[in-house]
């Protein structure tokens, strides 16, 4: 009996299998993926042979985390629910509320819904987690609080606010990746080398996160101290504020929590 089973061992499942591989050791995991190019790839890197099926993956577990694509989720959850019994499901899928999850099972399992991100991969991860009804056990909290840990931080939300939250953790990095490649070829339109370009970016994208989380002072301020009156930087934000650069990015949340509102499971 392992602590830990995979469905899906694609992007984040892979992410989190690793994470869990250092943390818990190859003795506590078990996984199992549709393709059988995704188990080859995940045998070769973790050593850990991939189980026959989900239906073995479940019955050898106690946390069984779900992880593969939103629309996927209602074949796997009709195909393990007769061996689900005192597992606790972890569901990273986008949009799939608890409620949801139950009834395809057709009990009131305990569930924790999280929203993770591909940082996971590298233990920079920020995940966002919800506990459904039910009481978890100290024992189980502590478990669940070190597999979220495994791969960066966690915080709990109340599940209303969890298709808000993967606007913040799941998704957002695509449109960092794209702030950070956008700056880069503005670069090198000025002659900066290409490979340059990225590290100045990415390592001004870190710095000032960093800033961000270990001073604890508000953005704006933060922002207004690299604003020298006169200077480059003001040119730069009004130019940004012109092209609507912060309405940009709450477009884009507000359409990230429309597609997460219509992703959830239809009975
Ligand atoms: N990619 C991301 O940045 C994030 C994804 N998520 C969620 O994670 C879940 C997985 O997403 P990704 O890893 O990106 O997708 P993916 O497509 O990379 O991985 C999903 C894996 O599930 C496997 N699969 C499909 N049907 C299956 C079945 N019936 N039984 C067993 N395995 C099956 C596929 O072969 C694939 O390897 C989704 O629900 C998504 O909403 C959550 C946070 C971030
Ligand atoms: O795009 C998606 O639907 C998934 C969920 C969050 C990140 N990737």
């Amino acid at each position: 009996m392992a602590l830990f089973g995979f469905i899906g061992a694609g992007n984040m499942g892979f992410a989190l299998l690793k994470a869990c591989y250092s943390t818990f050791g190859k003795n506590e995991l078990v996984y199992f993926d549709a393709s059988a190019q995704k188990c080859q790839e995940t045998e070769s890197q973790l050593g850990i042979p991939a189980e026959d099926s989900n239906i073995s993956v479940a019955k050898k577990c106690k946390y069984l985390v779900l992880a593969v694509k939103p629309q996927f989720m209602p074949e796997v959850l009709d195909e393990i629910k007769d061996v689900i019994t005192n597992q606790i499901i972890i569901s990273i899928a986008a949009g799939i509320s608890i409620d949801s999850i139950r009834e395809k099972l057709g009990f009131p399992a305990k569930i924790v819904r999280a929203m993770p991100n591909t940082p996971a991969l590298i233990f920079k991860g920020i995940t966002g987690i919800s506990y459904s009804s039910g009481s978890f056990s100290d024992e189980e909290k502590e478990i669940i609080g070190r597999f979220f840990s495994s791969f960066g931080r966690y915080e709990v939300f109340d599940e209303k606010l969890m298709n808000a939250v993967t606007c913040a953790s799941g998704s957002s990095p695509a449109y960092v990746y794209m702030f950070i490649e956008a700056l880069a070829d503005s670069v090198v339109d000025l002659g900066i080398p290409r490979d340059k370009a990225y590290i100045l970016a990415a390592q001004t994208v870190l710095g000032a996160a960093a800033m961000v989380l270990e001073t604890g002072e508000h953005p704006g301020a933060l922002k207004d101290k690299v604003c020298s009156p006169g200077g480059t930087t003001i040119a730069a934000v009004k130019a940004l504020e012109e092209h609507g650069f912060r309405n940009a990015i709450m477009k884009a949340t507000e359409a990230c929590f429309n597609r997460a509102e219509k992703l959830t499971l239809k009975k």
